[in-house]
Protein backbone atom coordinates (compact mmCIF):
# COMPACT_ATOMS: atom_id res chain seq x y z
CA UNK A 1 0.00 0.00 0.00
CA UNK A 2 1.34 3.15 -0.97
CA UNK A 3 0.97 6.62 1.07
CA UNK A 4 -1.13 9.25 -0.41
CA UNK A 5 1.43 12.68 -1.56
CA UNK A 6 0.81 15.15 1.25
CA UNK A 7 -1.03 17.58 -1.50
CA UNK A 8 -3.22 14.37 -1.95
CA UNK A 9 -4.03 14.28 1.71
CA UNK A 10 -4.84 17.87 1.68
CA UNK A 11 -8.17 17.26 -0.62
CA UNK A 12 -9.99 15.13 2.24
CA UNK A 13 -12.30 17.65 4.14
CA UNK A 14 -14.20 15.77 6.96
CA UNK A 15 -17.24 17.46 7.54
CA UNK A 16 -20.12 15.24 7.48
CA UNK A 17 -17.14 12.73 8.74
CA UNK A 18 -15.41 14.97 11.30
CA UNK A 19 -17.64 13.01 13.82
CA UNK A 20 -17.29 9.26 12.85
CA UNK A 21 -13.68 8.17 14.62
CA UNK A 22 -14.64 9.93 18.06
CA UNK A 23 -15.64 7.62 20.71
CA UNK A 24 -19.64 7.45 21.73
CA UNK A 25 -19.92 9.80 18.62
CA UNK A 26 -23.48 8.63 18.69
CA UNK A 27 -24.73 9.82 21.68
CA UNK A 28 -26.01 12.65 22.87
CA UNK A 29 -23.73 14.06 25.59
CA UNK A 30 -20.61 13.28 23.43
CA UNK A 31 -22.51 15.09 20.30
CA UNK A 32 -22.94 17.98 22.13
CA UNK A 33 -19.50 18.76 23.46
CA UNK A 34 -18.71 18.60 19.60
CA UNK A 35 -20.62 21.36 18.38
CA UNK A 36 -23.88 18.98 18.67
CA UNK A 37 -27.60 20.83 18.64
CA UNK A 38 -25.30 24.61 18.29
CA UNK A 39 -27.11 25.29 14.59
CA UNK A 40 -30.50 24.30 15.65
CA UNK A 41 -30.21 27.32 18.55
CA UNK A 42 -28.81 29.31 15.98
CA UNK A 43 -31.71 28.39 13.58
CA UNK A 44 -34.68 28.76 16.01
CA UNK A 45 -33.48 32.30 16.05
CA UNK A 46 -34.01 33.17 12.11
CA UNK A 47 -36.42 33.59 10.02
CA UNK A 48 -38.23 30.07 7.92
CA UNK A 49 -37.90 31.86 4.57
CA UNK A 50 -34.36 33.11 5.82
CA UNK A 51 -33.38 29.84 6.14
CA UNK A 52 -34.40 28.42 3.09
CA UNK A 53 -32.58 31.68 1.55
CA UNK A 54 -29.44 30.24 3.46
CA UNK A 55 -29.45 26.98 1.83
CA UNK A 56 -30.39 28.43 -1.76
CA UNK A 57 -27.52 30.48 -1.23
CA UNK A 58 -24.74 27.61 -0.75
CA UNK A 59 -25.70 26.12 -3.61
CA UNK A 60 -26.61 22.67 -1.39
CA UNK A 61 -27.59 20.06 -4.16
CA UNK A 62 -29.48 16.62 -3.36
CA UNK A 63 -26.78 13.89 -2.05
CA UNK A 64 -29.72 11.15 -3.17
CA UNK A 65 -28.27 11.28 -6.26
CA UNK A 66 -29.85 13.25 -8.76
CA UNK A 67 -28.43 16.54 -7.42
CA UNK A 68 -31.65 18.73 -7.35
CA UNK A 69 -30.91 21.84 -5.87
CA UNK A 70 -32.39 21.70 -2.43
CA UNK A 71 -33.07 25.14 -1.56
CA UNK A 72 -34.99 25.57 -4.86
CA UNK A 73 -36.80 22.50 -3.55
CA UNK A 74 -37.84 23.53 -0.11
CA UNK A 75 -38.77 26.75 -1.74
CA UNK A 76 -41.73 24.73 -3.82
CA UNK A 77 -43.60 24.43 -0.61
CA UNK A 78 -46.28 26.12 -0.54
CA UNK A 79 -47.03 28.64 2.09
CA UNK A 80 -50.29 29.67 4.13
CA UNK A 81 -52.16 26.63 2.44
CA UNK A 82 -53.73 25.21 5.36
CA UNK A 83 -52.34 22.01 4.38
CA UNK A 84 -49.77 19.93 6.91
CA UNK A 85 -46.30 19.77 5.71
CA UNK A 86 -44.26 16.87 5.93
CA UNK A 87 -40.32 16.27 6.16
CA UNK A 88 -39.08 12.69 4.56
CA UNK A 89 -35.37 12.02 4.65
CA UNK A 90 -34.64 8.86 2.21
CA UNK A 91 -32.46 6.69 4.16
CA UNK A 92 -33.52 3.53 1.88
CA UNK A 93 -29.71 4.09 0.25
CA UNK A 94 -29.94 0.30 -2.19
CA UNK A 95 -27.97 1.66 -4.97
CA UNK A 96 -25.34 -1.13 -5.49
CA UNK A 97 -21.59 -0.14 -4.26
CA UNK A 98 -23.53 3.06 -2.34
CA UNK A 99 -22.39 2.91 1.61
CA UNK A 100 -22.40 6.67 2.36
CA UNK A 101 -25.82 7.21 4.12
CA UNK A 102 -25.72 4.09 6.50
CA UNK A 103 -22.29 4.62 8.50
CA UNK A 104 -23.36 8.11 8.90
CA UNK A 105 -26.43 7.01 10.90
CA UNK A 106 -24.40 4.60 12.39
CA UNK A 107 -21.63 6.71 13.78
CA UNK A 108 -23.01 10.19 13.80
CA UNK A 109 -27.09 9.82 14.23
CA UNK A 110 -27.59 13.56 15.81
CA UNK A 111 -26.36 15.23 13.06
CA UNK A 112 -29.05 13.60 10.70
CA UNK A 113 -31.81 14.54 13.59
CA UNK A 114 -30.63 17.99 14.05
CA UNK A 115 -30.81 18.46 10.42
CA UNK A 116 -34.14 16.91 10.17
CA UNK A 117 -35.54 20.10 12.85
CA UNK A 118 -34.07 22.29 10.88
CA UNK A 119 -35.25 21.78 7.74
CA UNK A 120 -38.78 20.78 9.19
CA UNK A 121 -38.53 24.19 10.79
CA UNK A 122 -37.46 26.02 7.42
CA UNK A 123 -40.47 24.20 5.77
CA UNK A 124 -43.04 24.49 8.59
CA UNK A 125 -43.26 20.84 8.72
CA UNK A 126 -44.22 19.74 12.43
CA UNK A 127 -44.04 15.97 11.58
CA UNK A 128 -40.90 14.17 9.94
CA UNK A 129 -39.91 10.71 8.94
CA UNK A 130 -36.72 9.23 8.77
CA UNK A 131 -37.73 5.71 6.22
CA UNK A 132 -34.51 3.49 6.58
CA UNK A 133 -34.01 0.36 4.66
CA UNK A 134 -35.14 -2.47 6.43
CA UNK A 135 -31.71 -4.42 6.69
CA UNK A 136 -29.94 -1.53 8.29
CA UNK A 137 -30.85 -2.78 11.63
CA UNK A 138 -27.71 -1.58 13.83
CA UNK A 139 -28.33 2.04 11.85
CA UNK A 140 -31.87 2.26 12.70
CA UNK A 141 -31.34 1.64 16.51
CA UNK A 142 -28.51 3.73 16.86
CA UNK A 143 -31.17 6.54 14.97
CA UNK A 144 -34.33 5.14 17.60
CA UNK A 145 -31.96 6.29 20.59
CA UNK A 146 -30.76 9.31 18.70
CA UNK A 147 -34.36 10.23 18.72
CA UNK A 148 -35.26 9.23 22.48
CA UNK A 149 -32.10 11.55 23.64
CA UNK A 150 -33.39 14.46 21.73
CA UNK A 151 -36.86 14.43 23.05
CA UNK A 152 -35.54 14.42 26.45
CA UNK A 153 -33.32 17.12 25.99
CA UNK A 154 -36.32 19.17 24.26
CA UNK A 155 -35.34 19.08 20.98
CA UNK A 156 -37.98 17.11 19.72
CA UNK A 157 -41.43 17.37 20.96
CA UNK A 158 -43.43 20.61 22.04
CA UNK A 159 -42.21 23.92 21.69
CA UNK A 160 -38.62 23.23 21.11
CA UNK A 161 -35.93 25.27 23.29
CA UNK A 162 -38.70 27.53 24.23
CA UNK A 163 -39.03 28.13 20.40
CA UNK A 164 -42.72 27.34 20.23
CA UNK A 165 -41.79 25.49 17.29
CA UNK A 166 -43.48 21.75 17.54
CA UNK A 167 -42.31 18.33 15.82
CA UNK A 168 -42.37 15.17 15.89
CA UNK A 169 -39.92 12.74 14.66
CA UNK A 170 -40.85 8.83 13.21
CA UNK A 171 -37.90 6.50 12.60
CA UNK A 172 -39.71 4.19 10.11
CA UNK A 173 -38.07 0.70 8.60
CA UNK A 174 -39.07 -0.32 5.42
CA UNK A 175 -38.99 -3.73 4.27
CA UNK A 176 -36.02 -4.32 2.10
CA UNK A 177 -37.18 -3.06 -1.56
CA UNK A 178 -34.71 -0.86 -3.65
CA UNK A 179 -37.90 0.87 -5.35
CA UNK A 180 -38.83 1.76 -2.49
CA UNK A 181 -35.52 4.17 -2.23
CA UNK A 182 -37.55 5.79 -5.18
CA UNK A 183 -39.18 8.88 -3.93
CA UNK A 184 -42.76 8.45 -4.33
CA UNK A 185 -42.74 4.50 -3.83
CA UNK A 186 -41.29 5.71 -0.74
CA UNK A 187 -43.95 7.67 -0.09
CA UNK A 188 -46.94 5.11 -0.64
CA UNK A 189 -44.94 2.32 1.21
CA UNK A 190 -45.04 4.86 4.30
CA UNK A 191 -48.57 5.21 3.60
CA UNK A 192 -48.59 1.66 4.26
CA UNK A 193 -49.61 0.87 0.54
CA UNK A 194 -47.22 -1.77 -1.46
CA UNK A 195 -43.94 0.16 -2.75
CA UNK A 196 -44.49 1.27 -6.31
CA UNK A 197 -43.79 5.01 -7.95
CA UNK A 198 -46.58 7.52 -8.34
CA UNK A 199 -46.90 9.39 -12.06
CA UNK A 200 -44.98 12.65 -11.70
CA UNK A 201 -45.41 15.64 -11.83
CA UNK A 202 -46.99 16.36 -9.59
CA UNK A 203 -43.78 16.34 -7.59
CA UNK A 204 -44.04 15.40 -3.76
CA UNK A 205 -43.07 19.11 -2.96
CA UNK A 206 -47.09 19.93 -3.47
CA UNK A 207 -48.89 16.28 -3.71
CA UNK A 208 -46.30 14.23 -1.10
CA UNK A 209 -47.30 12.23 1.91
CA UNK A 210 -51.17 11.86 2.03
CA UNK A 211 -51.11 14.41 -0.72
CA UNK A 212 -49.53 17.08 1.42
CA UNK A 213 -46.66 19.04 0.09
CA UNK A 214 -43.59 17.33 1.44
CA UNK A 215 -39.87 17.42 1.29
CA UNK A 216 -38.20 14.00 0.28
CA UNK A 217 -34.34 14.57 0.87
CA UNK A 218 -31.46 12.18 1.21
CA UNK A 219 -29.61 11.18 4.20
CA UNK A 220 -26.42 13.08 3.46
CA UNK A 221 -28.22 16.40 2.27
CA UNK A 222 -30.21 17.23 5.63
CA UNK A 223 -26.98 16.08 7.50
CA UNK A 224 -25.08 18.71 5.47
CA UNK A 225 -27.68 21.53 6.77
CA UNK A 226 -26.23 22.33 10.57
CA UNK A 227 -22.89 22.58 8.94
CA UNK A 228 -23.90 25.13 6.68
CA UNK A 229 -26.62 27.03 9.23
CA UNK A 230 -22.59 26.80 11.58
CA UNK A 231 -20.20 28.05 8.50
CA UNK A 232 -22.18 29.88 6.77
CA UNK A 233 -23.10 29.49 2.49
CA UNK A 234 -19.74 31.14 1.58
CA UNK A 235 -17.90 28.91 3.82
CA UNK A 236 -19.53 25.54 2.09
CA UNK A 237 -19.06 27.25 -1.37
CA UNK A 238 -15.14 27.38 -0.43
CA UNK A 239 -15.57 23.54 -1.10
CA UNK A 240 -16.20 22.01 -4.50
CA UNK A 241 -16.43 23.42 -7.84
CA UNK A 242 -18.46 26.72 -8.70
CA UNK A 243 -22.20 24.36 -9.23
CA UNK A 244 -21.22 22.03 -7.01
CA UNK A 245 -20.43 22.94 -3.65
CA UNK A 246 -19.38 21.90 -0.73
CA UNK A 247 -17.70 18.27 1.03
CA UNK A 248 -19.38 14.90 -0.95
CA UNK A 249 -18.57 11.19 0.90
CA UNK A 250 -17.27 8.87 -2.17
CA UNK A 251 -17.71 5.56 -1.20
CA UNK A 252 -14.79 3.37 -2.67
CA UNK A 253 -14.84 -0.42 -3.09
CA UNK A 254 -13.76 -3.15 -5.29
CA UNK A 255 -9.59 -3.65 -6.35
CA UNK A 256 -7.97 -0.88 -4.20
CA UNK A 257 -6.23 -1.27 -1.20
CA UNK A 258 -8.20 0.57 1.74
CA UNK A 259 -12.14 1.16 0.31
CA UNK A 260 -14.06 2.93 2.58
CA UNK A 261 -15.30 6.42 2.45
CA UNK A 262 -13.67 9.21 1.72
CA UNK A 263 -15.13 12.56 2.21
CA UNK A 264 -13.71 15.37 0.08
CA UNK A 265 -14.12 18.78 -1.53
CA UNK A 266 -16.49 17.75 -5.08
CA UNK A 267 -14.15 17.98 -8.03
CA UNK A 268 -11.94 15.46 -6.76
CA UNK A 269 -10.92 12.89 -9.41
CA UNK A 270 -10.38 9.02 -9.33
CA UNK A 271 -7.05 9.05 -9.64
CA UNK A 272 -6.52 11.02 -6.08
CA UNK A 273 -9.39 9.24 -4.71
CA UNK A 274 -7.17 6.17 -5.37
CA UNK A 275 -4.15 7.54 -4.35
CA UNK A 276 -6.18 8.36 -0.99
CA UNK A 277 -6.88 4.93 -0.49
CA UNK A 278 -3.27 3.42 -0.59
CA UNK A 279 -3.48 2.64 -4.75
CA UNK A 280 -5.20 -0.46 -6.57
CA UNK A 281 -4.84 -3.43 -5.34
CA UNK A 282 -1.09 -5.42 -5.77
CA UNK A 283 -1.64 -6.88 -9.64
CA UNK A 284 -4.42 -5.34 -10.66
CA UNK A 285 -4.90 -2.26 -13.02
CA UNK A 286 -8.06 -0.22 -13.67
CA UNK A 287 -10.26 -1.52 -16.09
CA UNK A 288 -13.84 0.49 -15.76
CA UNK A 289 -15.17 1.79 -12.52
CA UNK A 290 -18.72 3.29 -11.48
CA UNK A 291 -18.64 7.04 -11.11
CA UNK A 292 -22.11 6.79 -9.02
CA UNK A 293 -23.25 3.20 -8.28
CA UNK A 294 -24.61 0.92 -10.84
CA UNK A 295 -27.35 2.72 -12.22
CA UNK A 296 -24.70 5.24 -13.60
CA UNK A 297 -22.65 4.16 -17.48
CA UNK A 298 -19.25 2.69 -16.69
CA UNK A 299 -15.46 5.23 -17.19
CA UNK A 300 -12.29 3.59 -18.05
CA UNK A 301 -9.20 4.37 -17.10
CA UNK A 302 -9.03 6.73 -19.69
CA UNK A 303 -11.19 9.19 -17.35
CA UNK A 304 -8.66 8.94 -13.91
CA UNK A 305 -8.76 12.73 -14.44
CA UNK A 306 -12.45 13.61 -14.62
CA UNK A 307 -13.36 16.26 -12.17
CA UNK A 308 -15.98 13.99 -10.37
CA UNK A 309 -18.65 16.63 -9.56
CA UNK A 310 -22.05 16.67 -11.47
CA UNK A 311 -20.89 18.76 -14.37
CA UNK A 312 -17.50 16.90 -15.17
CA UNK A 313 -18.90 13.49 -15.30
CA UNK A 314 -21.72 14.24 -17.17
CA UNK A 315 -19.62 16.07 -19.95
CA UNK A 316 -17.22 12.07 -19.68
CA UNK A 317 -20.68 11.09 -20.40
CA UNK A 318 -21.87 9.34 -17.13
CA UNK A 319 -23.77 10.56 -14.11
CA UNK A 320 -22.11 11.37 -10.52
CA UNK A 321 -24.87 9.64 -8.77
CA UNK A 322 -24.24 8.59 -5.47
CA UNK A 323 -20.32 9.07 -5.66
CA UNK A 324 -20.09 5.41 -5.17
CA UNK A 325 -17.37 4.49 -7.29
CA UNK A 326 -16.95 0.46 -7.95
CA UNK A 327 -13.44 0.07 -9.23
CA UNK A 328 -12.38 -2.87 -11.80
CA UNK A 329 -9.61 -4.22 -12.92
CA UNK A 330 -7.78 -6.08 -15.70
CA UNK A 331 -9.25 -9.60 -13.69
CA UNK A 332 -12.42 -8.50 -13.96
CA UNK A 333 -14.83 -8.80 -16.78
CA UNK A 334 -17.66 -6.01 -17.68
CA UNK A 335 -20.06 -8.47 -19.51
CA UNK A 336 -20.60 -10.45 -15.94
CA UNK A 337 -20.41 -7.48 -13.83
CA UNK A 338 -23.11 -5.90 -16.20
CA UNK A 339 -25.00 -9.05 -16.00
CA UNK A 340 -24.59 -9.41 -12.24
CA UNK A 341 -25.97 -5.81 -11.98
CA UNK A 342 -28.67 -6.74 -14.29
CA UNK A 343 -30.14 -9.38 -12.76
CA UNK A 344 -30.23 -7.04 -9.32
CA UNK A 345 -32.50 -4.63 -11.73
CA UNK A 346 -34.28 -7.57 -12.76
CA UNK A 347 -34.92 -8.92 -9.38
CA UNK A 348 -35.69 -5.07 -8.02
CA UNK A 349 -37.83 -4.11 -11.14
CA UNK A 350 -40.85 -3.69 -9.03
CA UNK A 351 -43.32 -4.90 -12.50
CA UNK A 352 -45.71 -1.34 -12.79
CA UNK A 353 -44.18 -0.66 -16.76
CA UNK A 354 -43.96 -3.06 -19.44
CA UNK A 355 -40.47 -1.08 -20.67
CA UNK A 356 -38.41 -2.62 -17.67
CA UNK A 357 -40.87 -5.60 -16.33
CA UNK A 358 -39.99 -7.19 -19.57
CA UNK A 359 -36.77 -5.78 -20.81
CA UNK A 360 -34.68 -6.90 -17.89
CA UNK A 361 -35.92 -9.90 -17.50
CA UNK A 362 -35.02 -10.62 -21.32
CA UNK A 363 -32.04 -9.01 -21.05
CA UNK A 364 -30.66 -10.95 -18.13
CA UNK A 365 -31.50 -14.00 -20.61
CA UNK A 366 -29.56 -12.92 -23.25
CA UNK A 367 -26.37 -12.42 -21.15
CA UNK A 368 -26.94 -15.92 -19.87
CA UNK A 369 -26.48 -16.88 -23.25
CA UNK A 370 -23.75 -14.68 -23.94
CA UNK A 371 -21.34 -16.21 -21.27
CA UNK A 372 -22.44 -19.23 -21.65
CA UNK A 373 -20.84 -19.14 -25.07
CA UNK A 374 -24.12 -19.65 -27.20
CA UNK A 375 -24.28 -16.06 -27.83
CA UNK A 376 -24.72 -14.54 -31.27
CA UNK A 377 -23.88 -11.12 -33.32
CA UNK A 378 -27.24 -9.86 -33.14
CA UNK A 379 -27.63 -10.34 -29.63
CA UNK A 380 -25.57 -7.25 -29.15
CA UNK A 381 -28.07 -5.44 -31.04
CA UNK A 382 -30.64 -7.06 -29.23
CA UNK A 383 -29.68 -5.38 -26.33
CA UNK A 384 -29.08 -2.24 -27.56
CA UNK A 385 -32.35 -1.93 -28.75
CA UNK A 386 -34.39 -2.95 -25.74
CA UNK A 387 -31.97 -0.51 -23.69
CA UNK A 388 -33.18 1.64 -26.59
CA UNK A 389 -36.82 0.68 -25.46
CA UNK A 390 -36.33 1.29 -21.92
CA UNK A 391 -34.21 4.57 -21.48
CA UNK A 392 -36.78 7.07 -21.39
CA UNK A 393 -39.86 5.15 -21.50
CA UNK A 394 -40.04 3.68 -18.34
CA UNK A 395 -42.38 4.94 -15.22
CA UNK A 396 -39.32 5.85 -13.03
CA UNK A 397 -35.60 5.72 -13.09
CA UNK A 398 -34.89 2.34 -11.73
CA UNK A 399 -35.68 1.32 -15.78
CA UNK A 400 -32.97 3.93 -16.92
CA UNK A 401 -30.40 3.03 -14.69
CA UNK A 402 -30.80 -0.73 -15.56
CA UNK A 403 -29.78 0.24 -19.34
CA UNK A 404 -26.56 2.03 -17.85
CA UNK A 405 -23.55 -0.40 -17.47
CA UNK A 406 -24.95 -2.54 -20.85
CA UNK A 407 -24.78 0.60 -23.15
CA UNK A 408 -21.82 1.93 -21.89
CA UNK A 409 -19.66 -1.75 -21.70
CA UNK A 410 -20.62 -1.95 -25.17
CA UNK A 411 -19.65 1.72 -26.10
CA UNK A 412 -16.37 0.79 -24.40
CA UNK A 413 -15.84 -3.17 -24.05
CA UNK A 414 -17.59 -4.47 -27.01
CA UNK A 415 -14.45 -6.95 -27.86
CA UNK A 416 -15.28 -8.47 -24.58
CA UNK A 417 -18.58 -9.18 -25.80
CA UNK A 418 -16.91 -11.04 -29.09
CA UNK A 419 -14.86 -12.89 -27.26
CA UNK A 420 -17.49 -14.83 -25.80
CA UNK A 421 -19.12 -14.81 -28.73
CA UNK A 422 -16.55 -15.86 -31.15
CA UNK A 423 -15.09 -18.51 -28.36
CA UNK A 424 -11.74 -16.67 -27.48
CA UNK A 425 -13.20 -16.43 -23.80
CA UNK A 426 -13.99 -19.73 -21.96
CA UNK A 427 -17.76 -19.45 -21.23
CA UNK A 428 -18.51 -18.18 -17.37
CA UNK A 429 -22.13 -19.72 -17.16
CA UNK A 430 -22.59 -23.56 -17.42
CA UNK A 431 -25.31 -25.42 -19.17
CA UNK A 432 -27.14 -25.84 -15.64
CA UNK A 433 -27.11 -22.00 -15.73
CA UNK A 434 -28.01 -21.33 -18.76
CA UNK A 435 -31.88 -22.65 -18.36
CA UNK A 436 -34.15 -20.73 -19.43
CA UNK A 437 -32.10 -17.98 -21.48
CA UNK A 438 -33.27 -19.63 -24.70
N1 LIG B 1 -29.10 6.74 -2.99
C1 LIG B 1 -29.41 5.58 -3.54
O1 LIG B 1 -29.25 4.51 -2.93
C2 LIG B 1 -29.98 5.57 -4.94
C3 LIG B 1 -30.52 4.39 -5.48
C4 LIG B 1 -30.99 4.42 -6.80
C5 LIG B 1 -30.97 5.60 -7.54
N2 LIG B 1 -30.45 6.72 -6.97
C6 LIG B 1 -30.37 7.98 -7.70
O2 LIG B 1 -31.68 8.43 -7.97
C7 LIG B 1 -31.57 9.37 -9.03
C8 LIG B 1 -32.91 9.50 -9.68
O3 LIG B 1 -33.83 9.94 -8.71
P1 LIG B 1 -35.16 10.66 -9.14
O4 LIG B 1 -35.85 9.87 -10.17
O5 LIG B 1 -35.91 11.03 -7.91
O6 LIG B 1 -34.55 12.02 -9.80
P2 LIG B 1 -35.27 13.32 -10.30
O7 LIG B 1 -34.25 14.11 -11.04
O8 LIG B 1 -36.52 13.02 -11.01
O9 LIG B 1 -35.70 14.13 -8.96
C9 LIG B 1 -34.74 14.56 -8.03
C10 LIG B 1 -35.44 15.36 -6.93
O10 LIG B 1 -35.82 16.63 -7.40
C11 LIG B 1 -37.23 16.82 -7.27
N3 LIG B 1 -37.73 17.52 -8.45
C12 LIG B 1 -37.29 17.36 -9.72
N4 LIG B 1 -37.96 18.19 -10.55
C13 LIG B 1 -38.85 18.86 -9.78
C14 LIG B 1 -39.83 19.86 -10.04
N5 LIG B 1 -40.04 20.32 -11.27
N6 LIG B 1 -40.55 20.34 -9.01
C15 LIG B 1 -40.35 19.89 -7.76
N7 LIG B 1 -39.43 18.94 -7.44
C16 LIG B 1 -38.69 18.44 -8.44
C17 LIG B 1 -37.82 15.45 -7.13
O11 LIG B 1 -39.04 15.47 -6.42
C18 LIG B 1 -36.71 14.72 -6.41
O12 LIG B 1 -36.81 14.95 -5.02
C19 LIG B 1 -30.46 8.85 -9.91
O13 LIG B 1 -29.65 9.95 -10.27
C20 LIG B 1 -29.70 7.86 -9.05
O14 LIG B 1 -28.35 8.22 -8.91
C21 LIG B 1 -29.98 6.72 -5.70
C1 LIG C 1 -34.95 3.21 -8.19
C2 LIG C 1 -34.54 4.41 -7.38
C3 LIG C 1 -34.06 4.22 -6.09
C4 LIG C 1 -33.67 5.33 -5.33
N1 LIG C 1 -33.15 5.10 -4.10
C5 LIG C 1 -32.77 6.18 -3.35
C6 LIG C 1 -32.24 5.97 -2.04
O1 LIG C 1 -32.10 4.84 -1.56
N2 LIG C 1 -31.86 7.07 -1.33
C7 LIG C 1 -32.02 8.34 -1.83
O2 LIG C 1 -31.72 9.31 -1.14
N3 LIG C 1 -32.51 8.55 -3.06
C8 LIG C 1 -32.90 7.50 -3.82
N4 LIG C 1 -33.44 7.72 -5.06
C9 LIG C 1 -33.64 9.12 -5.48
C10 LIG C 1 -34.96 9.69 -4.88
O3 LIG C 1 -36.02 9.37 -5.77
C11 LIG C 1 -34.90 11.23 -4.73
O4 LIG C 1 -34.39 11.82 -5.89
C12 LIG C 1 -34.02 11.66 -3.53
O5 LIG C 1 -34.41 11.03 -2.34
C13 LIG C 1 -34.16 13.16 -3.36
O6 LIG C 1 -33.30 13.58 -2.33
P1 LIG C 1 -32.11 14.63 -2.59
O7 LIG C 1 -32.68 15.76 -3.41
O8 LIG C 1 -31.71 15.05 -1.25
O9 LIG C 1 -31.06 13.90 -3.33
C14 LIG C 1 -33.81 6.64 -5.86
C15 LIG C 1 -34.30 6.82 -7.15
C16 LIG C 1 -34.66 5.72 -7.91
C17 LIG C 1 -35.17 5.94 -9.29
S1 LIG D 1 -39.24 1.40 -14.30
FE1 LIG D 1 -39.26 -0.62 -13.30
S2 LIG D 1 -39.26 -0.15 -11.14
FE2 LIG D 1 -39.89 1.74 -12.21
S3 LIG D 1 -42.13 1.64 -12.33
FE3 LIG D 1 -41.38 0.65 -14.16
S4 LIG D 1 -41.31 -1.53 -13.60
FE4 LIG D 1 -41.42 -0.38 -11.69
Amino acid sequence: MTAPRPETLAKLTPVLTKRWLSPDAWRIGTYEKLDGYAALRKALKAHPDDLIQLIKDSGLRGRGGAGFPTGLKWGFIPQGDGKPHYLVVNADEGEPGTCKDLPLMTHDPHSLVEGVIIASYAIRANRAYIYIRGEAVHAARRLRNAVREAYAKGYLGRNIQGSGFDLDLVVHSGAGAYICGEETALLDSLEGFRGQPRLRPPFPATHGLYASPTVVNNVGTIASVPYIVLGGADWWKTMGTEKSSGPMIYSLSGRIANPGQFECSMGITLRELIELAGGMQPGHNLKFWTPGGSSTPLLTAEHLDVPLDFEGVAAAGSILGTTATQIFSDQDCPVYATYRWLEFYHHESCGKCTPCREGNYWMVRVYRRILAGQGTHEDLDTLLDTCDNILGRSFCGLGDGATSSVTSSLKYFKQDYLDYIEGRTAPKLSEKQLVGAH
